[in-house]
């Protein structure tokens, strides 16, 4: 295990007391400190607007790790020395002066400064200014902002535009934290370290690409942002048009930021408009109804609390992307994602053509095409589908398709799977941008996303109904069918 391989820094958490950081940002911090990879003499301010001691914040962070962190992963000494060193700063983000406590709070300058903007992106500008007007960073200072970056493009640029007026974007860390999860990464691991794929990875050899990331959650407490947001905004902009391009991108010159998000830009660019003509054959767009989940029943999306009876907003959308570039010139991406489906999952599924003559059973053609299928979560491993000879003397040259298989827990045992944010914010401490999405990516997914969107708010459509627990609107299966081609299902 790597020790304490950062220099020690400063991290100012801002929304300290919201649900990102008490979920996932402390108890990813805590990891790091339980594997030892936090400096010593690096700190952390937690900042937030209720009237609260540093010794009430420690109290209530304990029970909160204590909440969420896996009882086997639990270790109180670990937490109490972690909270040790974790300080309280009461603020209201927007009063400037307020801030020169943030600087009197750094005793050692010399500390890396990390920023976390834990908080609506709405007040990122105003930290940044804030921060700068009262010389509290500087251009060495790092600054992770979260999703979403924006509602639209022209939002997301006025976002980026008040970033960019403080930082350069080399200091900027935007989350995207799919691209902080293990399985993601070892997409770039598969594709780029097994010569055996990169040299199949074209419409040479691929017939159609499947991505599904499926969740079997509700909006629970969320319909204020949800409603607002919608799947496409919430998970196709952001997390699905990232996997799509480490997917689809060419391979970049080295391990690099720029080199890889070079790449990924490019895809962007490439990907086909979906004009209004195109989108009864494109895009599926639906809303659940109540149904079940985990065999209880669950309310539809409408009667959700607080939810606004007319809402038209999506929870579940399936679409064809196309890349128009030569690499992947005819090679449909089908993608899907929704909230209140059967089950939480993410996979990619690779359907390889198949052989250019083929000498068996023709009852059997239908088996003739390799897959490889990547489980992004849950149980992480891919399985590549192979054609053999079904065994027995009775058998002839009947085939059978079979798994290699590779289950990481199994394969390499006892290894833990960080957590996405673990990943994420330990990058940020070494001050490597590569997990991380540049200016020009989101603008790119923006720019394709807000046609999507422009096009449903013209038509007037609502969404398609589809119950909560099933996979969603029947509409979703016939857009794939129409080209000869089913969602995978495991058989
Ligand atoms: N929660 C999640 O799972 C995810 C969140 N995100 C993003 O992370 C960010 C934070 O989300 P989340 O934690 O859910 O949001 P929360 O609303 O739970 O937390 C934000 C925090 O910021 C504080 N805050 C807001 N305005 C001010 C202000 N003027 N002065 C002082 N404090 C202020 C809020 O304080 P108060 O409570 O007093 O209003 C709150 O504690 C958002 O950008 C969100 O989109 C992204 C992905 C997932
Ligand atoms: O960013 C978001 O992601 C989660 C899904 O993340 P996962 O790591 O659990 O797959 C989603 O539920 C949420 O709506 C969205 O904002």
């Amino acid at each position: 295990m790597v020790k304490n391989a950062n220099a020690p820094c400063d991290l100012m958490l801002f929304g300290a007391l919201g649900d990102l950081a008490q979920r996932k940002l402390f108890p990813a911090l805590y990891q790091l400190e339980r594997a030892g990879l936090l400096a010593q003499g690096s700190r952390i301010l937690a900042i937030a607007r209720t009237k609260a001691t540093t010794a009430d914040v420690r109290e209530q962070l304990f029970e909160k790790l204590r909440y969420h962190v896996k009882d086997s992963e639990f270790d109180a000494g670990v937490a109490n020395a972690f909270l040790q060193r974790v300080d309280y700063l009461l603020l209201d983000f927007t009063d400037p002066e307020g801030y020169g406590a943030l600087r009197e709070w750094r005793d050692e300058p010399n500390n890396e400064l990390i920023v976390y903007m834990a908080t609506p992106p709405s007040m990122y500008g105003v930290i940044a200014r804030n921060m700068k007007a009262t010389s509290c960073c500087n251009e060495k200072t790092r600054v992770v902002v979260e999703k979403p970056i924006g509602h639209d493009l022209e939002s997301s640029r006025v976002i980026n535009d008040e970033l960019g007026e403080v930082y350069h974007e080399n200091q900027l860390f935007r989350i995207d934290h799919y691209l902080g999860k293990e399985t993601v990464q070892n997409l770039i691991a598969l594709r780029f370290a097994n010569n055996l794929f990169a040299s199949q990875w074209d419409q040479n050899h691929i017939s159609h690409v499947e991505i599904t990331v499926a969740e079997s959650v509700g909006i629970e407490g969320r319909w204020g942002y949800f409603d607002q947001a919608g799947q496409i905004r919430d998970m196709i902009q952001n997390h699905l048009l990232q996997l799509l391009c480490l997917m689809a991108m060419d391979p970049p010159a080295d391990l690099s930021a720029d080199s890889i998000r070079d790449e990924k830009v490019k895809v962007l660019k490439a990907l086909k408009r979906i004009t209004p003509d195109m989108m009864d054959r494109y895009v599926v767009r639906g809303q659940y109804t109540a149904g079940t989940s985990n065999g209880k029943p669950v309310p539809g999306y409408l009667e959700e609390e607080d939810a606004n009876k007319g809402s038209a907003t999506e929870t579940f959308v399936a679409l064809k992307a196309e890349i128009d570039n030569w690499r992947w010139s005819g090679v449909p991406f089908y993608i899907r994602t929704g909230k209140r489906l059967p089950e939480k999952l993410s996979q990619i599924i690779i359907h390889f053509k198949p052989a250019p003559h083929y000498i068996f059973d023709p009852d059997q053609k239908h088996l003739a095409n390799n897959k490889l299928i990547i489980r992004l979560q849950p149980d992480e491993g891919m399985a590549l589908k192979i054609l053999t000879k079904d065994q027995g003397l009775d058998k002839g040259m009947r085939l059978r398709q079979g798994p290699l298989e590779l289950t990481f827990s199994e394969t390499f045992e006892a290894e833990r799977i960080p957590d996405a944010y673990e990943r994420l914010l330990w990058e940020v401490m070494k001050g490597n941008q590569y997990l991380f999405v540049r200016r020009d990516e989101v603008e790119y997914a923006w720019r394709w996303v807000d046609e999507i969107i422009a096009n449903w708010r013209d038509s007037g459509e609502p969404p398609k109904r589809y119950a909560a627990g099933t996979w969603g609107p029947v509409a979703s299966i016939a857009m794939i069918t129409r080209d000869g081609r089913s969602w995978y299902e495991d058989a």
